[in-house]
């Protein structure tokens, strides 16, 4: 955007710098004008001859030279005459160039150049003025030019067959050296280069201490989270932890009280554990841990449920579904670890490991406490246990 912005100011001061370098010298032109009108208004003026003021040969005028009484030679000095002295004057002192020129022009210093022709060409067309950059003996000009139309004075020495006072008899071309403005331009471009770099240094600044900022909160954050996954999660099988299935059956306790729904609850247990270990070595032990708590952890992708490892060889569920939907997923979950075929050589019920389940509902209010579910999905895991393992138990009162 800075980058557009800077190209963007560069273009319009370039058409702005050559709208006033036109301006300028349609500025001159009128002015001449303003000067040839009040020369041709006295039918010219007398002006001592020197070598500034020689006669001029193509004013074919009677008493072009006279003497004043006092014996000094004089000259007639008419429009066209002034303007080229004036002309001349100009361009020794700033460069900037005026032409009177025609298509038909007595003297042949004021021939017409290729540009000026196109111009006269187009007066001739109706065109108002004449505008361009062209070059003059290889240097360019911002170029202006607009017609003279023929008065009297004019025709006294232009007299053409065709020419009636009003038309267009020629033009004054006004050109304007463009090493002028561009150095006013080259001028305003380095102040521009300055300023925007000065705001892109500034916004890439801004950006880099953003970015620097922005990496030291996420890294804080990244450490902070990691801290609360240590706290939450159990470092052996990634599930959640005791202490966040407190927090978190705490939570959905009071939420189903509000809403008056059933919460429900599973406590799970691997079966002949201690003689899993002592038969297999407790690292094997571990690992039998981590594919149980991978297997059971499918069932739950629900925001409102939660399986979590209670400790041990202990897991638990907390899950926001009535009684019946609750000992479906307790049997699914019982027939899963099963279907893992893990081998369990020292287990008296089942080749493989087996989980025993315990199975509790409550619709929780304001005078039951959360651990009364935790009670009672312990007394039926109790049952489970006590009726063969292996197996779903529902609690009974
Ligand atoms: N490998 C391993 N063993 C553990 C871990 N936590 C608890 N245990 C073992 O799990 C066993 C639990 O045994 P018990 O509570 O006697 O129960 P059980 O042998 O599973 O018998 P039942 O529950 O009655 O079927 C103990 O031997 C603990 O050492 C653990 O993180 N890794």
């Amino acid at each position: 955007m800075i980058g557009i912005s800077f190209y963007q100011q560069v273009e319009d001061d370039k058409q702005y710098s050559q709208k006033i370098a036109y301006k300028q010298a349609e500025m001159f032109f009128d002015y001449l004008v303003l000067m040839r009108q009040w020369n041709s208004r006295h039918g010219g003026v007398y002006a001592p001859i020197s070598e500034h003021n020689p006669p001029n040969p193509y004013l074919n005028t009677p008493y072009r030279d006279i003497v004043s009484p006092d014996g000094k030679p004089l000259t007639l000095i008419n429009p066209t005459y002034m303007t080229r002295q004036l002309a001349e004057m100009q361009l020794r002192q700033s460069g900037i160039r005026f032409h009177v020129t025609s298509l038909t022009p007595l003297r042949p210093e004021s021939k017409a150049d290729e540009w000026e022709v196109q111009a006269l060409k187009a007066f001739e067309n109706g065109q108002p003025s004449y505008t361009e950059l062209a070059d003059i003996k290889g240097k360019p000009y911002y170029r202006y030019m607009a017609p003279l139309k023929l008065d009297a004075e004019c025709l006294k020495c232009h007299a053409v067959a065709d020419k009636r006072m009003g038309d267009v008899g020629g033009g004054i071309s006004v050109s304007i050296p463009a090493s002028d403005i561009d150095e006013f331009i080259g001028h305003r471009f380095e102040r521009l280069k300055k300023s925007h770099f000065f705001i892109a240094a500034t916004g890439v600044i801004a950006l880099l201490i953003a970015y620097w900022a922005q990496s030291k909160l996420t890294r804080r954050l990244t450490r902070a989270e990691n801290h609360l996954q240590l706290a939450y999660l159990d470092a052996l099988t990634l599930l959640p932890n005791r202490r966040y299935y407190d927090a978190f059956l705490r939570r959905e306790w009071k939420r189903a009280t509000r809403h008056r729904y059933p919460l429900s609850m599973i406590m799970i247990d691997i079966d002949y554990f201690k003689a899993y270990n002592d038969s297999m070595g407790h690292q094997e032990g571990d690992q039998c841990l981590r594919q149980v708590a991978r297997t059971l952890r499918r069932y739950f992708r629900r925001s409102g449920d939660l399986i979590a490892r209670y400790g041990g060889e202990e897991f638990c569920v907390v899950a926001a579904c009535d009684a019946s939907q609750i000992l479906q997923l307790a049997d699914i979950l019982r027939m899963a670890v099963e279907m893992m075929h893990l081998p369990h050589p020292s287990s008296p019920i089942s080749q493989y490991v087996t989980i025993s389940l315990g199975v509790a509902t409550l619709i929780p209010n304001e005078k039951i406490e959360c651990t009364e579910l935790l009670h009672q999905a312990d007394q039926a895991l109790y049952a489970a246990k006590h009726s063969g393992r292996n197996r779903v138990a529902k609690y009974q009162d």
